[in-house]
């Protein structure tokens, strides 16, 4: 009869096939197999000596291997661990692991969660997507130009950061017709061709016709960038507006892309004073400068929502809205003027209105008729772009989203897009006012019979200086925001550290060289 002993020496993944071999294995057809644990056939107060005997001579024997390969393997018991797969009933994790993929609602929320992360605004994943293969495929098969190829025209405009002529194409028949505007770019040519390229692909229709961008060096002069654009025109947004065309962006030469940091340097501030927001900065300068593409990619959601770039924006087109509905602000010193005023009302739209309204000229009073149609939507969402508190802004999405923009009207709103509208007033509604209506409302009813509060009581109430916010409010408030400085200064630390050995701006490998 065989002596099978399991061990239960702790040795995962071997233990039920880990036998003594110290007698002889005889064939068990029809014999009745007497199993024992071999901790108990070891254990030192039964320990059996001849047992032991066997088991040293075994281990100091020449096949010492064969020793190991028996007391983990048994051979003679089935197929070896090696062979089958084999595994332990009560220590799961010995049991053969699975091929197949296997879907745990713990995986779940976590890919849920990263997916989400990477598609968060400004769009990592859609980034990475646009950067290293759209842009990459549109440089292998657009065609290349050079100075020679046009003939430059009159000179449009001259800024801070180039001179813009007319230009057409010195081949005839050109290869492409029409007429073109040539910039050359004194500063910032590198980072204009990028956002134009950028622009092209992510709404072509929004922004002037981009041809290319070269940089072009001759013996003679410093190198130099060149951008080429299709003439779109000399219409003005007034003349726009008149023929009811739509109208194009140009000029992206201080546009920074988030997304992945181009052109994101913090302490450079380009700005048009006209039109810039009253906080004077898109991101606040505490935030890092743009590191390698990866890490600012991999952060982008995280500082969009620290800093909420595309308010400082929606105010600037707020203005323009303003503009186009009162055109005696289109020109510079009505302009300038009309940002004195609002800063003496303290960026409050309504508070501006109320100044100017009663003694308004015809013109100023056709704007606020025009913004009043539908029921104020325009004034609505004008009020909602132009506030000082960039938080308190509309969103760049929600703008687009809002009614206004809707061709039909207000009456033709479907049942989705009243339901719609009806929740972007609430997100946008100031709750003190509404608090005001409910103690007028209580004053009106307030009387001894109908309950509610009388006038005494409310003025009482009136009376009771607001309350400090509850020491468990202002902890949490205080905690938040020294979790949110504490990430700031993370990501500043970790970036400049990143940033260190990086003197020059890493996008300038993206941008075009000379062809
Ligand atoms: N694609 C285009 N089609 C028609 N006209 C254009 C186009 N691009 C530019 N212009 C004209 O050229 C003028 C100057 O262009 P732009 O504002 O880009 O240059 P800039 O002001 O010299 O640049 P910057 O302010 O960046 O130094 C514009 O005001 C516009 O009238």
């Amino acid at each position: 009869m065989a002596t099978v002993a399991t061990s239960g020496v702790g040795l995962s993944g071997a233990r039920l096939h880990a036998f003594n071999s110290s007698k002889p294995f005889s064939p068990f057809l029809g014999k009745k197999l007497k199993i024992k644990p071999i901790s108990e056939s070891i254990h030192p107060t039964k320990f059996n000596h001849a047992k032991s005997r066997n088991l040293l001579v075994l281990a100091s024997g020449v096949d010492l291997m064969s020793f190991v390969n028996d007391l983990f393997v048994g051979v003679g018991v089935g197929l070896p661990c090696t062979v089958m797969a084999c595994g332990d009933i009560i220590y799961r994790s010995t049991l053969p692991s699975s091929n197949g993929l296997t879907v745990t609602v713990p995986g779940t929320i976590l890919a849920l969660g990263a997916l989400s992360y990477l598609w968060a605004t400004p769009g990592v994943a859609p980034g990475f997507f646009d950067m290293f293969v759209l842009a990459f495929v549109e440089r292998l098969i657009r065609p290349t130009y050079r100075k020679e190829d046009f003939v430059l025209g009159k000179k449009l405009g001259e800024g801070s950061f180039g001179v813009v002529y007319r230009a057409s194409w010195a081949k005839k028949p050109s290869p492409k017709g029409g007429e073109l505007v040539l910039k050359k770019a004194t500063e910032y040519g590198a980072v204009e061709i990028w956002m134009n390229e950028r622009l092209r692909r992510a709404c072509a229709s929004s922004c002037a016709d981009f041809v290319y961008g070269f940089l072009e060096s001759s013996s003679k002069k410093q190198a130099e960038y060149w951008l080429i654009w299709r003439f779109e025109g000399e219409a003005t947004l007034a003349d726009l507006m008149q023929s009811s065309r739509t109208f194009k962006i140009i000029d992206h030469g201080a546009a920074a892309d988030l997304r992945v940091g181009i052109n994101y340097i913090p302490k450079e501030f380009l700005l048009d004073p006209r039109y810039a927001a009253p906080e004077q900065y898109i991101m606040s300068t505490q935030t890092p400068s743009a590191p390698s593409v990866p890490v600012a990619t991999a952060l982008s959601p995280v500082l969009w929502q620290l800093n909420l770039p595309d308010r400082f924006d929606i105010y600037s087109a707020g203005l323009v809205f303003l503009q186009m509905a009162f055109p005696g602000l289109r020109n510079d010193n009505s302009l300038i003027q009309f940002n004195r005023q609002l800063k003496r009302c303290d960026y409050d739209l309504v508070a501006w209105r109320n100044t100017v309204e009663p003694r308004a000229s015809n013109e100023l009073r056709r704007g606020f008729e025009l913004l009043d149609l539908d029921g104020g939507i325009g004034w609505e969402l004008l009020t909602s772009m132009v506030r000082y508190k960039a938080r308190q802004r509309v969103s760049a999405k929600e703008a687009l989203a809002h009614p206004y923009f809707d061709r039909e009207g207000l009456l033709a709103m479907s049942f989705m897009q009243n339901l719609r509208m009806q929740y972007y007033r609430a997100t946008q509604k100031d709750y003190s006012e509404a608090l005001k209506w409910v103690v007028r409302l209580m004053a009106k009813s307030g009387t001894e019979q109908d309950g509610g509060f009388t006038e005494a009581q409310l003025q009482e109430l009136r009376d009771i200086q607001p309350k400090k916010k509850s020491s468990a409010q202002r902890n949490a408030l205080a905690s938040a925001l020294k979790l949110q400085r504490k990430i700031t200064r993370t990501l500043k630390e970790s970036v400049d550290e990143l940033n260190q050995r990086r003197k020059s701006v890493w996008w300038n490998r993206w941008i075009p060289r000379e062809e």
